[in-house]
């Protein structure tokens, strides 16, 4: 494989370039008779979509989705769906000036030596845009589990650069271009205005959760639940750590007061972010992301051209002073990938057993 495809039995290839006609996926192994119309996928996409504040990215894409097979009379078929999304709105004489040489902290130095030939057109391959077919398909998964198991999935923005963003209430993320679960967001539009001022960008750390987690998805070894989730997080533009319940913070913890104690009422806590061995316990899913300060950006930094030879690179174009504010639905649909190929790997294998189920869990986020 190539890096193109993720998944098992819910295989999901993406393609496209942030530049080219239009980007897109085809999803191979959905379950057949489910309801879906691009109804069903575009709330995510409008969620996730450049242009829309401004602290964003300016580029102004529809991402209105298509359906171009895999769906009959209003039901998916089981063969693949092929999601279309059409680009609109491409300025690549912005990325002239950087033909020949190399965004620090960007993929143009690696896709070069990789490769031997890159598209500099919007970052081509390499652009966040490709996640607009990750948040499609994982629109599908998402749908599959609401009616299967009544799964969902939330997110929101824990910090953004310098600032802690403490959590008030699931009702306020919708309401803000940050995703940030706050009433009052003008200190971090303040903060993201002067980091403009300066043609500067930040990080962001985020949270992404999942409920109603049937107990069993994952596997032993190699395929633990939490080492997926990770895998997946990590391939998300931008991502430099991820952390799984408690995470980093277990380190300073001790065995007497870190495991999730057990009770017939369900465990106390969620240290364990919903997965214990590899395996999903039943209770919510918590991971938690970090995301690096985009780096394409005015400020003019040192670099070399593709001779090896001294520069300075400053980056023009329409660029998201902060890439983490649009990705918390990007997290979202990544982690109902995963769950949605566990389930049909656990169902594939494990359907038939029959074990008396545990008492629902207790949940609590643990970190940010
Ligand atoms: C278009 C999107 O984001 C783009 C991601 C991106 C990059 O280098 O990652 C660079 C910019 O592209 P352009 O220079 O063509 O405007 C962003 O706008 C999107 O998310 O849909």
């Amino acid at each position: 494989m190539s890096g193109n495809t993720f998944g098992t039995l819910f295989c999901v290839t993406n393609f496209g370039e942030s530049h080219g006609p239009a980007i897109g996926c085809v999803i191979d192994g959905c379950p057949p008779g489910m309801p879906l119309s691009e109804a069903d996928i575009q709330p995510d996409l409008d969620r996730r979509r450049p242009g829309t504040s401004k602290f964003v990215t300016q580029r102004n894409e529809p991402d209105q989705v298509q359906i171009l097979s895999g769906v009959y009379q209003g039901k998916t078929t089981g063969t693949p769906i092929c999601l279309l999304i059409h680009n609109t709105d491409q300025r690549s004489k912005d990325y002239g000036d950087i033909v020949q040489t190399f965004r620090p902290g960007h993929a143009d130095y690696t896709y070069w030596h990789k490769y031997g030939i890159r598209d500099p057109r919007g970052g081509g391959r390499s652009s966040a845009r490709l996640t607009a077919p990750t948040v499609a398909a994982g629109a599908v998964a998402k749908k599959w589990l609401k009616e299967k198991y009544g799964t969902t999935f939330r997110g929101c923005m824990t910090a953004i650069g310098q600032i802690d963003i403490p959590f008030e209430s699931w009702d306020h993320v919708p309401n803000n271009p940050f995703f940030a679960p706050v009433a009052d967001v003008s200190a971090l539009e303040a903060y993201m205005a002067e980091l403009r001022k300066r043609g500067d960008s930040c990080g962001a750390r985020l949270r992404v959760t999942a409920q109603n987690v049937p107990v069993g998805l994952g596997q032993p070894l190699y395929d633990k639940l939490d080492a997926d989730i990770a895998y997946a997080m990590m391939g998300l533009n931008a991502v430099k750590g991820v952390e799984i319940g408690a995470g980093f913070a277990s380190v300073a913890d001790t065995g007497s007061t870190h495991g999730d104690a057990l009770t017939p009422q369900g465990f106390v806590g969620n240290k364990a972010g919903g997965v214990l061995g590899g395996i999903s316990t039943g209770q919510d899913i918590e991971v938690t992301l970090a995301i690096k300060p985009t780096s394409s950006i005015l400020v003019p930094r040192p670099s070399i051209d593709t001779q090896g030879q001294p520069t300075e690179v400053i980056t023009k174009g329409r660029h998201d002073p902060c890439v983490g504010i649009r990705a918390t639905p990007i997290a979202e649909a990544l982690l109902a990938l995963v769950l949605m190929d566990h389930a049909l790997r656990h169902r594939a294998q494990c359907g038939d057993v029959a074990v008396a189920p545990g008492p629902i869990a207790a949940s609590a986020p643990c970190n940010g």
